[in-house]
């Protein structure tokens, strides 16, 4: 396939992924703005539609402000709003777009995956497993979810769909040991990258911070650099709460980027421009679904677009 092809092929799935997103924003920017005016009355209303679909009060504000400088008391079609709103959240997006590469003179490359419960940590590892395996890179699973069994088998699971090497142990088994564990299986096989699965619930918020890091200090006696990348995944359909999330992690560990799932699930994708507002934190994919292929990579452009319902500029 060629790769213009290939491109299109994920435009239409990350915009259908993004589908309910893009038509509250579209169904409310086209009642808003049906024969009005960009008037005080609908920059409000327009501000309200921003902040109820999860992009936040300041961006929501920044955004609506950027309209009023050049088109206030302008009659203003839909299409134009949608148009200069998705060229705005592309600025916004650009800077933070960056996908997880492997460095392979790492051997192996260490992610650690922290996230809440239910957050799609696991999912993620197998997507992304199935995306490095497909670039003939060599990758091991470590099932650090010692806490729940049921994590352990889902990590098991994708370990045999992607012929990835999972290394577990028994429900309660120390988290930091298997890490520990994992990474020197990965040496000795010259594997290029490591996905280290984690807890989202222990006992209490203390504890599974204490748990993460105490992994991270126990595989650093095998590689002072490690992790190399320790990344959040965040489930959109919690909305506001992903920015709370990223606070309590940023807080206790170092975390170098993010993934956000669960978009097809919900209305909002909005969330995404929150974050990198808040954080700037780079934004390495996205995940549509449930299967191997629903992870996409971030692209501002991209993303922009399908949250405005816009068809891809270059197609
Ligand atoms: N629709 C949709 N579902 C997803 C996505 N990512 C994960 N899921 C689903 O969300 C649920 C939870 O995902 P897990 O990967 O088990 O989450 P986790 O963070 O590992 O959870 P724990 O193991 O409980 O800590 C599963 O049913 C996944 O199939 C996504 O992008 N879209």
């Amino acid at each position: 396939m060629s790769d213009e092809k290939k491109k299109g092929g994920w435009f239409s799935r990350l915009k259908a992924g993004l589908s309910r997103s893009s038509s509250k924003l579209g169904d409310g920017i086209g009642g808003i703005f049906t024969k009005k005016k960009l008037d005080d009355e609908s920059i409000e209303e327009l501000e309200d539609l921003l902040i109820t679909s999860d992009l936040g009060v300041a961006t929501a504000a920044k955004l609506t402000s950027n309209l009023a400088k050049t088109r206030f008391n302008k009659d203003i079609e839909p299409r134009e709003v949608s148009e200069a709103l998705a060229a705005d959240i592309q600025a916004i997006l650009d800077p933070v777009a960056k996908p997880l590469e492997i460095d392979r003179t790492k051997s192996p490359h260490i992610i650690l995956m922290v996230g809440v419960n239910g957050s799609g940590k696991t999912t993620t590892i197998g997507k992304l497993a199935t995306h490095y395996k497909a670039q003939d890179l060599k990758v091991v699973l470590a099932a650090g979810d010692t806490f729940r069994a049921a994590a352990v088998e889902q990590l098991q699971i994708w370990g045999d769909r992607t012929g990835c090497e999972v290394v577990a142990k028994e429900t309660g088994a120390d988290a930091a040991g298997l890490a520990y564990e994992a990474i020197e299986r990965a040496r000795a096989q010259q594997a290029d990258v490591v996905l280290i699965d984690t807890a989202g619930r222990l006992h209490n918020k203390s504890d599974l911070m204490a748990e993460l890091q105490k992994v991270i200090r126990v595989i650093r006696k095998l590689d002072e650099n490690a992790p190399h990348d320790t990344v959040l995944v965040l489930d959109a359909t919690t909305g506001q709460n992903a920015l709370s999330q990223v606070g309590t992690f940023k807080e206790l560990i170092e975390i170098s980027g993010l993934i956000v799932t669960k978009l097809d699930g919900s209305a909002r994708g909005g969330i995404l421009v929150a974050l990198a507002e808040k954080f700037g934190l780079p934004v390495h994919a996205i995940g549509v679904g449930e299967t191997a292929n629903d992870l996409r990579p971030f692209t501002a452009k991209d993303f922009s677009r399908s949250l405005m319902g816009l068809e891809n500029a270059s197609d």
